[in-house]
This record gives structure tokens, C-alpha cells and sequence, in this order.
């Protein structure tokens, strides 16, 4: 195809992007620069401040505003002949079903959540329509093509689950900063700020219980008349002293660990609050409450540096009164938001707390923020890269070009002197439950699992199914939409509550349940085996979904690159703590069997095990897709 010819196609295409973030401005203007003429954006966000820095689309003066009407307003203005459509939506949205995505040649994603990724996959392959797929984390990046058919879809290979740490490291012997920040954020702040009747483990017991002081249910609930400087002593001493000390009882735990130290407020403030120069008092009535901070009324400006346990106790108590004060009705509702100063002062300060009473180095504002937020920062250098590798491929796409069509990995360090890694795509995995809709297998314990417990844990958590609809035979047993009369819900609902083996069509050992998602026109079946135990800590959900597993047919075989150079090929494999690559293989292709050769290199990673983030997977890749 020639140039003109190629111009053509980019001119006549009609193209959809999901995301006007990081990835996305840099996407909006190559496309409007390449030539094409007609593209929709969806994006659900408003602009932040923190986006500005390179999100270049976006000026100050834009914060509080719609990203994607401002991303095809700041195009138009230096592209003003193109149709660019905006819609400040979520591309989950009802509106955004098959039928909007059949009228696209191709949709290109720059999203930063898996569970958009995925829906916006199946909709993509409902609607057998190409999808461009990409991600960033700092340097790395990925750009993956996925044509319904003919490679692999974004769901064919197993993404890595986020990191998680056992519920006693965590409440009971940490031994890392991030121990602490899960500690702060998803138990301490969330019992004293979020909604009160979700489980908690916060309470740090000895095994004979005997010891805390109160009755822990109470301690949390703070009376109507009670002065706020008490409650947060109360809770201060709870958490940091007595539970401390009713976790050094049980001799067991510290036998070869070190002892940590309790703390009491008595021993770190100041009798009277009021002596210091902060005090909620002192806040000015024209404080917005939404940007209210504890750092400044306590002298604190510099968020890189290291406050001693003085200072973190007191932006303890400054930031819980600070909650009440002017926070208070948010109170119940709020969860862990690292754009919220408040929350994050306060966690950041819990934490360095307990980080001291175990003897963990401590961690300034800005270091608690970026792990208590899953923060890799953006490198605006490798979003732009992806943006035009994602161009490319959608080139290719309209031209139909599917020998050329290119995975392409950014790595942080160079390999054989490049940056860039093309590898060929993959045909589909014949285990994907989602493209090639293999059948599932849930261990579960049907008379003590609630009908509820699969819902959550497996069909949204886990499948991530929008409007779930659960058959067991002809029987419905569960559906989620919005025309059920009231009698269906009602009779949902009841069955929600029961156990799996009570439901009217009992679901036993040996039972297949086909769930299905009408929106994302996606269905599937699960073979369900019943089991009595299961590993409070290697299963705590207390089911096992297995049988979507990488391609068997596909381990071990090479992939040719595009760089006909070497006619190479790579095999990488993320690290289980984060996107950084443990390891990368790269291997002659096929094209060259006699020589085959293999060589591992270590890509070093320098950060720990501190994020649970969303970014791009770098998999195994292993398998030629089918011309
Ligand atoms: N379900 C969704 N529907 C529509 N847009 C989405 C959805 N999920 C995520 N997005 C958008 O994808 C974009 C991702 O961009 P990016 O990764 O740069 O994140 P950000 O929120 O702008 O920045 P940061 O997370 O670093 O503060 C965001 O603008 C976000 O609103
Ligand atoms: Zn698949």
C-alpha cells in the first residue's frame, strides 16, 4: 500500500480512545497530527493538578473540567477541521454497549485500570473490532495489539495479581515501611473514617485476648460530648500502646523477632494540644475543608523531609481533629485517596509511628505518599513513545497489515542496544475463558459460601462481569440490571444470603453455573467443586477459580521480532513485586532453529515489593499468532 493509500485509510477511519490521561494527550495530538479525522474520546475524569505537569493538554485554568472536552477543544485548536467527539463518561457506562462499539475501525486505550482494560477487551471482541492496548509505569511501557481471531486478547494471559501481604505481618509483625502504610491506611483509617460495619482486623490481640485495655469495639466510637483531644489519645494509646503491649504477651510471636515498643501519648505530646502552634482553632473560617491540612498549622512545609516521632504524633492528632472538625460528615464514607492531603498526612504519620515501635527506618510525607498510593511516577518521555507506538500499530490495523502488527515492550535498560522490543503477537490462548470461552472451575465450600461470596469475590472481582447474570440449569438464580420488578429483586436478594447448596436450584458438588455479563455480551461456565478447607492464608477468600491458564501449546516456542536484524525473539517475565522486568530471554526465532541460543540477563530491580499497581503486564510471550 502507498503512502497516498495509507493516507486514505487514516483518513477514512473512525477511531475510538478511551482515556485522555497521561497516554491519552499524547495519543489525541499524534493521531490528529498523523491525518486522522474522526475520533471519539471517552474519559470519566475531571483534570487534577497534579495531571498538568504532563498531561500538556491541560492548563490550570482547565482544573475541575472535563479531560476529554479539554483535550478535543486544545486539538481543535490547531486541528480545527477534524470531528473529535467527547464524552465525560465512564466507558463502563450502558451507552457504550456493542452497538457504539461496531461503528469504530479501531479502538486504542490509554487507561491505567484493569478493569476498564478488560471490559473495553470484551467489547472489542463482541463487536469484532481491533483494540490497541497500552501502559505505563515510569520508563516501562507496552504497546499490544489484540484482533479478535487472529491474537490473543488482552484477558488470553493471566495478568499478575496485585501484591498482597498475610493479615498477620501486617497487624500483628511488620517488618517493612510498606507493612506499616497497608497497616494505616487499610485498617487504622479505615476503621476511624470509613464505613464502621466492613471487618477489620485492626485490633492487635494476644492469643489469650485478655490484656486491651477496653472493649475494643468501643474504643473507635467517639461520644457525642467527647473532646476531640481525648478521643484521639484514647485511640492514640489504643492502637500504638495497649495493643502493642497485648501483642508482646504472647511470647511465641517474638521468640526469634524482634520485641517492638510501646508508645503512649502521654510520653510523646504535650499535656495541652493547645501549647503547640497548631491547633485546629487555628484554622481560618475561610479554610476550604476539602483542602484543610494539618502540616501547616504545625509549621510543617517541606513534605520530603523526616519528621521524628514528636512531629509524626502530632500530625497524628492534628490530622484525626482536623477530621472532625471540618471533615465530619465525610466521616463513615471516606476510603484511602492519595489526592487527599488530610489522609495522607494522617496515614503517613500512623504509620511512622508503628514504623518506630518496630524499629523500621521511618518515611517522609512524600516517600509515605508514593507507596501508600502505588505510586511509580509518570515519565512523560515514555507515554509520548507509547502514544506513537500506538499510532503505528493502528496504521497497520486499518491497513489490515497483520504480518507486521508489533507488541512492543519500552524497557528501562538497554538490551542488545535497544529500548524498544518488538515481538510478534500471539494467536489466542485456547484457555481464555473470555475469547475462547473455556469453562472454569471453582473450589468452593457450598454449604458455608453465601451465593453473596461468589458474586463478589469471584463474578465481579474476579471475572470482572458489570451486570451479572448466574444460571444454574434454567434456573436464574442472580441478575443485576435496571427493569427487575420488585419481586425478582426481592428474591435476588434473599438468595444472596443463602449458602450455595440451599439456593432453590441447589448448587452442589459436580454443579456448572453459566454467568453472564449481557453488556459486555460475555458467558461462561463454572464447574463447581466442593471443598470443606481451605489456607486462611494462601486462599482467604476461601475459594480457588482455576482453569483459565496460559496456553499450554504456547510454553517454550520462540516469537520472531520485527527487528529483522537477528530475527530475534524475547521472553519477558515480569517480577511478582511490581512492573519492573525480573528477567528477559530472548532467543533465536524460528527462522533460525540451528542456532537456537538463550541468554538471560538480570534487569535489576530497585524497588521493593511496595506497589499493587495497575500497570502494563509484561508476560511470558511465547507463541506465534496464526497468519
Ligand atoms: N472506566 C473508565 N472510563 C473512562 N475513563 C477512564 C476509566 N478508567 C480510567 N479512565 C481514565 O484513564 C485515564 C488514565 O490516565 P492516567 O494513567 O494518566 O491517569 P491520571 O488519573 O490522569 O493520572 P494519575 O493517576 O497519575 O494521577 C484517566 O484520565 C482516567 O480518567
Ligand atoms: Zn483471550
Amino acid at each position: 500500500m502507498d503512502t497516498q493509500q495509507q493516507q486514505s485509510a487514516i483518513q477514512g477511519a473512525k477511531v475510538l480512545m478511551v482515556g485522555a490521561g497521561g497516554i491519552g494527550c499524547e495519543l489525541l495530538k499524534t493521531l490528529a497530527l498523523s491525518g486522522f479525522q474522526d475520533i471519539h474520546i471517552i474519559d470519566m475524569d475531571t483534570i487534577e493538578v497534579s495531571n498538568l505537569n504532563r498531561q500538556f493538554l491541560f492548563r490550570r485554568s482547565h482544573v475541575g473540567q472535563s479531560k476529554a472536552k479539554v483535550a478535543r477543544d486544545a486539538v481543535l485548536r490547531f486541528r480545527p477541521h477534524i470531528n473529535i467527539r467527547s464524552h465525560h463518561a465512564n466507558v463502563k457506562n450502558p451507552e457504550f454497549d456493542v452497538d457504539f462499539f461496531k461503528q469504530f475501525d479501531v479502538v486504542l486505550n490509554g487507561l491505567d485500570n484493569l478493569d476498564a482494560r478488560r471490559h473495553v477487551n470484551r467489547l472489542c471482541l463482541a463487536a469484532d473490532v481491533p483494540l490497541v492496548e497500552s501502559g505505563t509505569t515510569g520508563f516501562l511501557g507496552q504497546v499490544t495489539v489484540h484482533v479478535k481471531g487472529k491474537t490473543e486478547c488482552y484477558e488470553c494471559q493471566t495478568k499478575p495479581a496485585p501484591k498482597t501481604y498475610p493479615v498477620c505481618t501486617i497487624t500483628s509483625t511488620p517488618t517493612k515501611f510498606v507493612h506499616c502504610i497497608v497497616w494505616a491506611k487499610d485498617l487504622l483509617f479505615a476503621k476511624l473514617f470509613g464505613d464502621k460495619n466492613q471487618d477489620n482486623d485492626l485490633n492487635v490481640r494476644a492469643n489469650n485476648a485478655a490484656s486491651s485495655s477496653k472493649e475494643t469495639e468501643d474504643v473507635f466510637e467517639r461520644a457525642e460530648d467527647e473532646d476531640i483531644d481525648q478521643y484521639g489519645r484514647k485511640i492514640y494509646d489504643h492502637v500504638f500502646g495497649y495493643n502493642i503491649e497485648a501483642a508482646l504477651s504472647n511470647e511465641e510471636t517474638w521468640k526469634n523477632r524482634r520485641r517492638p515498643r510501646p508508645i503512649y501519648s502521654k510520653e510523646v505530646l504535650p499535656e495541652s494540644m493547645s501549647q503547640q502552634n497548631g491547633s485546629t482553632q487555628n484554622c481560618s473560617a475561610t479554610d476550604d475543608d476539602s483542602t484543610v491540612s494539618a502540616m501547616p498549622l504545625l509549621g510543617l512545609k517541606n513534605p520530603q523531609e523526616l519528621w521524628g516521632l514528636t512531629q509524626n504524633s502530632l500530625v497524628f492528632m492534628e490530622a484525626l481533629k482536623l477530621f472532625f472538625a471540618k471533615r465530619k460528615k465525610e466521616i463513615g464514607h471516606l476510603t484511602f485517596d492519595k489526592d487527599d492531603q488530610l489522609a495522607v498526612e494522617f496515614v503517613t504519620a500512623a504509620a511512622n509511628i508503628r514504623a518506630e515501635s518496630f524499629g523500621i527506618p521511618l518515611h517522609s510525607l512524600f516517600e509515605a505518599k508514593g507507596i501508600a498510593g502505588n505510586i511509580v511516577h509518570a515519565v512523560a518521555t515514555t507515554n509520548a513513545i507509547v502514544a506513537g507506538l500506538i499510532v503505528i500499530e493502528a496504521i497497520k490495523v486499518l491497513k489490515k497489515d497483520a504480518d507486521k502488527y508489533r507488541m512492543t515492550y519500552c524497557l528501562e535498560h538497554p538490551s542488545r542496544k535497544m529500548l524498544l522490543m518488538p515481538v510478534e503477537p500471539f494467536e489466542p490462548n485456547p484457555a481464555c475463558y473470555v475469547c475462547s470461552k473455556t469453562p472454569l472451575v471453582l473450589e468452593i465450600n457450598t454449604q458455608k459460601s453465601k451465593l453473596r461470596d461468589l458474586v463478589d469475590k469471584i463474578v465481579t472481582a474476579k471475572l470482572g462481569m458489570n451486570l451479572p447474570l448466574i444460571m444454574h440449569g434454567a434456573s436464574l438464580l442472580y441478575e443485576v440490571g435496571d427493569d427487575l420488578d420488585d419481586i425478582m429483586v426481592a428474591n435476588y436478594n434473599a438468595n444472596l444470603e443463602k449458602s450455595l447448596s440451599e439456593l432453590p436450584s441447589p448448587v452442589i458438588n459436580g454443579s456448572i453455573l453459566t454467568v453472564e455479563d449481557l453488556q459486555q455480551e460475555l458467558s461462561c461456565k463454572i464447574n463447581v467443586k466442593h471443598r470443606e478447607e481451605f489456607d486462611e492464608e494462601k486462599e482467604p477468600e476461601g475459594m480457588v477459580l482455576s482453569g483459565w491458564t496460559q496456553s499450554p501449546a504456547t510454553n517454550g516456542e520462540s516469537a520472531s521480532t520485527s527487528n529483522n536484524e537477528n530475527e530475534k525473539a524475547v521472553d519477558v517475565t515480569e517480577s511478582s513485586s511490581g512492573p519492573e522486568m525480573a528477567s528477559k530471554k530472548r532467543r533465536l526465532s524460528e527462522t533460525q532453529p540451528e542456532n537456537h541460543k538463550k541468554e538471560t540477563e538480570n534487569v535489576e530491580s530497585d524497588d521493593d515489593d511496595l506497589m499493587e499497581i495497575e500497570h502494563p503486564v509484561m508476560v511470558s510471550k511465547k507463541k506465534k499468532r496464526v497468519e
